[in-house]
Order: structure tokens, then sequence, then C-alpha cells
């Protein structure tokens, strides 16, 4: 008697487990193949993991209904990628795996594109009558996307009747163009600099061996010209190559750059796609057309086939990792993959993460440093200004003031920068002390001006401001602290003629609206830049030659161990937007303690002996990169019920080599009605750790827990508050 074929399928669901089913005799399998699965009532879609299982004993198994095509859909080393990383996250396969999967496909439907036509420029200037605006636009918008698709041309508002207008005209043709790089003759590409050669020749030379490499290169000293040179020079015709970015909308430069150089081969990826788009763009990589993809995290799980160099642009930020779900670092799998693909990865910024430093010291990766501006660029000179005993016009001292006037009489611009969004953080109530605070979390409101709202911005909490202290009624309710918008009004008050552009979340919700806002930058008129984060990051802006930070004291003594890793890093970043042209560049950064080392130091401009301080400062708290560490997060309708369930597991990891901290409360105890408690683990070795979290994984999912308990593993947590 043969024994049955057996297949063990993973499914898209938030299951520790894999099922198995019996294999149709007419069925042949591969390890990541899609099939189609009974699941009680349902069909389900699912993925092939192992063939050949024993049958667990007494069990009657049902059969897999079909397969959804003849190939895997996830590739070995892909396949094997997510595997890994399912363990080092302790995340379910299953929605591991589908991770790596476009939704067309997680839902089960064929691999293969609906009919859309693309369309490519076929001149490469639209002659047109000066008043038609709207097919002047689209053929721009053509030409700036190769191979767009008429349903995305529709979804940004042309009509069809507009493009068959344009190709009537001969300006537009229509057809799926395989994928060349196109010569692009009409763009010399800049000349390396000295330092920019230097650290060109330091560059891994084989595309066939793993390598890792850090290249700490100086805000505005030219790294995305090594990218596009070492792309070039080594990168072949056939062979593709992934670029992870942080974000692509705000950086829309950067894109521009890269497709004057590789044309259609830059393809892109990144949450703003529709259905239509990715499972395009998944095809092309997974059917090894030579994509040079730039994408934001999850581009990493992608199913590569020819994949021969990673490079993880502004490496050290935190939206590398993925704050819910699939807790994964795309920076950390980037370094994994590129070992299983063999082929090198690239790391660069201008402010490392101590992660990756360390590993350069380490000798890990090879540490290349580029630390000078390329073009005629300086680098930006950075002064502290004590605030302490200054009069302040809402936040901005009369230096600072100052110094923004004096750089718009010279025709150049002026970025402020403000770590929060909003009017200001708080309502306070001079008399009676009342300040609002969020009914669902512990937090306090902030007070958003523009439309008189008090939101909480841990969740989606939001009422009407009110004009007096809703406790004792006094008019003495006033804003206390800073936000971008109070620090918009007050520059329009003192700079009447100046445009002033706000930069943040709530600013920037419409579609284009980033770009738009880019656009009147880059014309250099004069002007006033204010803005959260998002003005920190890559951006290229040659006429601000002066940048104003508002307060540099949140990160100085917050409890989280990473805390003052990202200030700084965020400080020397938006330093950083200072002085790029040929202009030079000022930073006056205001704060209550001009006299802290890490502010000091930080003046000095020199990050490479910030970070060996804050190195040594985590040996010494044998924290994070000297040991692995890991959180189990819980969540429940009383603090009681959480603290409860970590207590339960804390003896279960309690081991030589394991040090645990808590159980205890979250720093935001309560958010959105759910009371958060944490238990933090670390070790010195990963492997034990990683052997102690599947057990606490596996007693949990058995675990009867109330209905609304929540837990979570975080490996490697890039925030531990
Ligand atoms: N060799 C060169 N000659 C002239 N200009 C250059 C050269 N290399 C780069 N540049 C210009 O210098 C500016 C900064 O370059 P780039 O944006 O690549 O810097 P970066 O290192 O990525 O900066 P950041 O980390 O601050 O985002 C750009 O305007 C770029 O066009
Ligand atoms: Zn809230």
């Amino acid at each position: 008697m043969t024994r049955p074929a057996i297949a063990r399928i993973a499914l898209n669901r938030p299951l520790r487990r894999l099922f198995d089913y019996l294999i149709p005799d007419s069925l042949e399998l591969a390890p990541g193949q899609r099939v189609t699965v009974p699941f009680g009532r349902q069909t389900l879609t699912g993925l092939v993991v192992e063939i050949g299982v024993e049958p667990p004993p007494g069990v009657n198994l049902k059969a897999i209904k079909g397969t959804l095509e003849a190939w895997p859909a996830l590739p070995d080393n892909t396949f094997n990628l997510l595997t890994w990383a399912s363990d080092y996250y302790q995340h379910p396969l299953g929605e591991c795996l589908f991770t790596a999967l476009p939704p067309a496909l997680r839902r089960g439907r064929p691999a293969q594109e609906k009919a859309d036509e693309s369309w490519h420029p076929a001149a490469t200037e639209a002659v047109l009558p000066a008043n038609a605006h709207r097919q002047v636009a689209l053929f721009n918008a053509i030409k700036e996307s190769p191979g767009i698709s008429s349903s995305a041309l529709v979804k940004s508002g042309f009509s069809r009747a507009q493009i068959r207008n344009l190709q009537q005209k001969d300006l537009i043709t229509e057809g799926a163009k395989a994928i060349t790089a196109p010569a692009t003759k009409d763009l010399p590409a800049p000349t390396l600099s000295a330092a920019q050669q230097a650290a060109s020749a330091q560059m891994p030379e084989h595309t066939h061996e793993f390598s890792a490499t850090l290249l700490y290169g100086i805000t505005g000293s030219g790294k995305t010209e090594l990218y596009l040179h070492y792309l070039k020079k080594h990168l072949n015709a056939n062979e593709q190559a992934l670029v992870l970015v942080p974000e692509i909308n705000l950086t829309p430069q950067t894109l521009a750059r890269f497709r004057r150089y590789f044309g259609n081969r830059i393809q892109v990826w990144h949450s703003a796609l529709n259905d239509g788009e990715r499972l395009s763009t998944w095809l092309k990589i997974r059917n090894g057309e030579p994509v040079i993809l730039i994408g934001t995290r999850s581009a990493v799980l992608l199913p590569f086939s020819h994949l021969r160099t990673i490079i993880v642009d502004e490496e050290h930020d935190s939206s590398y990792k993925q704050g819910e779900g699939f807790r994964y670092s795309g920076r950390d799998v980037a370094v994994y993959r590129a070992h299983l693909n063999r082929c090198p990865v690239i790391l660069g910024s201008a402010t490392p993460s101590l992660e990756s430093w360390h590993n350069a010291q380490q000798g890990k990766y090879q540490l290349i440093r580029l630390e000078e501006r390329a073009g005629n660029a300086k680098p930006p000179q950075l002064e502290l200004l004590d605030i302490r005993s200054r009069p302040l016009e809402a936040g901005l001292s009369r230096p600072t003031l100052n110094s923004i006037k004096e750089t718009l009489a010279r025709g150049e611009q002026a970025l402020v920068f403000v770590n929060r969004r909003g009017f200001a953080p708080v309502m306070m109530c001079f008399d009676c002390g009342h300040l609002e605070e969020c009914p669902r979390c512990d937090t306090r409101l902030t007070y958003h001006r523009r439309d008189h709202a008090m939101r909480c911005h841990h969740c989606d909490f939001q009422m009407a401001a009110s004009h007096t202290c809703p406790k004792c009624q006094s008019e003495n309710y006033k804003p206390v602290g800073q936000g971008t918008e109070r620090t918009e009004d007050t520059l329009a008050e003192q700079f009447p003629d100046t445009p002033i552009v706000r930069v943040d979340r709530d600013s920037t919700q419409r579609k284009g609206s980033i770009q738009a806002i880019l656009k009147r930058v880059n014309t250099g008129e004069p002007c006033i830049l204010v803005g959260t984060q998002m003005l920190a990051k890559g951006h290229d802006f040659p006429n601000v030659t002066l940048v104003c930070v508002v307060n540099a004291d949140g990160g100085l003594f917050s409890v989280d161990f990473r805390a003052p890793e990202q200030m700084i890093q965020t400080l020397l970043q938006v330093s950083g937007r200072a002085g790029r042209g040929d202009k030079p560049g000022k930073v006056l950064i205001q704060t209550c303690h001009s006299d802290h080392p890490l502010l000091t130091n930080l003046c000095q401009g020199n990050y490479a002996a910030i970070a060996d301080q804050l190195l040594a400062e985590r040996e010494t708290g044998a924290l994070p990169p000297y040991r692995a560490m890991a959180i189990v997060r819980a969540e429940a309708e009383t603090m009681q019920n959480s603290l409860q369930l970590l207590d339960t597991l804390k003896p279960m990891a309690q081991s030589p080599g394991i040090e645990i901290w808590g159980p205890l409360p979250a720093v935001i105890a309560r958010k959105a009605d759910r009371h958060r408690a944490q238990l933090i683990l670390c070790s010195d070795s990963r492997g034990h750790l990683n052997r102690v979290l599947t057990q606490l994984c596996q007693y949990l999912d058995q675990a009867r827990l109330s209905s609304s308990t929540r837990w979570v593993v975080d490996v490697d947590p890039q925030e531990t508050g």
C-alpha cells in the first residue's frame, strides 16, 4: 500500500500553525506554489510549505482542490527568506509568506495583468496650443512615468478622451514596452568629486558574493550619485537591483534622478500603488525582468530571481521597522537577503544607526567614509542658542527671527523645524490648571487652530475646542507650547510679505500636495518652510541657507533608550538641509540645555564621535546592539489583566542568560481605551532568546485568554516606551 501524498499548506491567517492536505494524484507541487484548499465551508488560497510530510494519525484529511499556476509564486530564495523572517520575528509563517504576494494574488486572482494600455512618450516635447493645459499635463505625466497605464492616468484625473487625443497627435504611443535600459545621452552624469571617487573605489567589486558595506556620507555628500554610478558600473543588463528608501513621495527628485539614468528599468513599490499597479510590478519582478526597484520597506520581500545588488538609503530611518503585525526591519531583512542571494548590500546614511555603526566597528560591515559635500557646497555651521532667559515670540527668539530676516533679505530660503504638528501641544487653564486630556488615552489633546479642534495624536479621537476652560469656565484658557501651525502664524505676522510653506502630515494629506510644495520651494524664491520630521528627510533645496530648530530638547531626557540617538539623527538630518548649493549654510538650534554634551558634540558636526559615545553608553547599559532585545506587549480592558498575563510569562522566560525587565505599564499606559503593559527580555545569545520566545508564543497560542486580550512579540524593538 502506498502512503498518501500530503502537503503542508500556509494560509493567510494569524495562526501559528500550518494545515495538512492530501495531494490529488494528478497534481505536481513545489514549495511556494499557490493552491486552493477547502477550509470549513470556504475555499481559501494557500501556499505550499512542504511536501511529503507524515500524515497525523487518525485524521481524515481533505484534498487540495487545485493549483493557481504551474510555477511557485515564491521562488526558493524568497521562500527561504520569509521562513527565516517568520522564525526570527516570531510571526506566523502564513502571514509572512502572504506579505510577499500582491493583494490580488492573496485573494486568489490569476497571476496575470488585466488588459490595460500602457503609454510612452513618442516625442521629447509636446507641441500643443498654449491653452491646452490638461493635454500638456497629461503628456508630462506620461513622460515622467513611461509605461504608465490608462487606469493610473484616469485615477490622476485625466480622461480617456484626452489620452486618445494625444495618441492621435502621435505624441504618445501605446504598448507594453519591454524593460530595457535606454541611453540617457541628454543628461551627462556629473563627474564624481575626488572624495566621491575615493569612496567609489572602495565599493564592493563582486556582485556575486555577499558583502555588507556601510556608506557613511555626510548630508549633501552625493551618496545618491554614488549609488547611480555603482549600479551603472556593476549591474548587467539582465540583472535586478533593489533600492530601499524610507518614503518615496517625499523625495520625487531622487526618483527623477534614477529615471534619468535608467529610464523604465526603474520601477517603484510603495503603499500608494493600486492593486493593478502592484500586480504588474510584482509580475515583472517574479518574471526576472531587469528591474531596478525603488521601494519602501516591503519591497525587500518581493520574489526577485536575479537580484544582484541591494542599496538601503537612509538606513537609520525608523520607518524601516514595521510597527504592527509582521514587525520586521526592512534594513535587517535586506542584509539577510543579500546573504542568501550572495550579493552586496550597501547601507547609506549621514547618521548611521548605532546597530550598523557597531557592525562596522566589529569589522562585520566594510565602512566607507565620505566626509565632504559634493559640488561647491560646504557643511553648514551649527550654533546652539540658549533660550532659558530669552523672551520668545511663540517659541522663536529674537536672534532666530533676525537670522531669518537676514536670510530672506539675501534672497535665500529659511527652514524652521518644529517637532509637533497642530497649533499647540496642550490647552491649559491658567486659573485652575486644567489640561485637556484624551478621554481614551493617557495623553493630552493637541490643539489645531485651523479647524478649532482638539485632537489626539495617538488615537483618532477629536472634538471641538472650547473657548473657556471646560472645568471652571475661566476665559484664561490658552494654548501652551509650539506646534507647526502656531509657528506658521507667528512667522506670517513677522514676515507678512514672505510666503510661508507648512509641511506636516496635515498639510500634505491631499494627493499631490507635497509635490506642489516641493515644486514651489525649488523655484528658489525666498520663502520660509515650517515643518516636522518630514522636512528632515533627503530633500535637496539648494537655496535653503538657514535652518532653525525651535526646540532641540525633546529627546534628551526620554525614558526610551533610543531617544538620544533618534534626536541627534533628526537634528543632523534637518541641519543637513542648509547650504547644499553654492551658498554657505547656517543652523540655529534653540535649547534650554546648551551645555549638554550631546548638543555640544552635535555642533562639531561630528556624527562619528557622537555615535562612538552613544555606543559606549549602550555597552555600559548592556543594551542593543550589545545584547539582543525583545518585548512582549500585552493589552487588555484593564491594566490588571495585561500585567497578569505578563506575570504568567515571566517564570517561563526565566533562564540563565536572559535578563527580564517588568512587567510594567507602557509609558502611554492607556491608548484608545486599551491598557498596555510590557515585558522586556534581553540576552547575550540571540539564539537562546529566540528559543525562549518560541516557547512563550506556543504557550500564548494555547492559553485561554479573555477575548479582548491581545499580545505581540516585538523582536529588536524600535520603541521601548
Ligand atoms: N560630483 C558632483 N558634482 C556636482 N554636484 C554633485 C555631485 N554629486 C552630487 N552632486 C549634487 O549634490 C547634491 C547632494 O547630493 P545627494 O542628494 O546625492 O546627497 P546625499 O549624500 O544623498 O545627501 P543627504 O544624505 O543629505 O540626503 C545634489 O544636488 C547633487 O546633484
Ligand atoms: Zn487618544
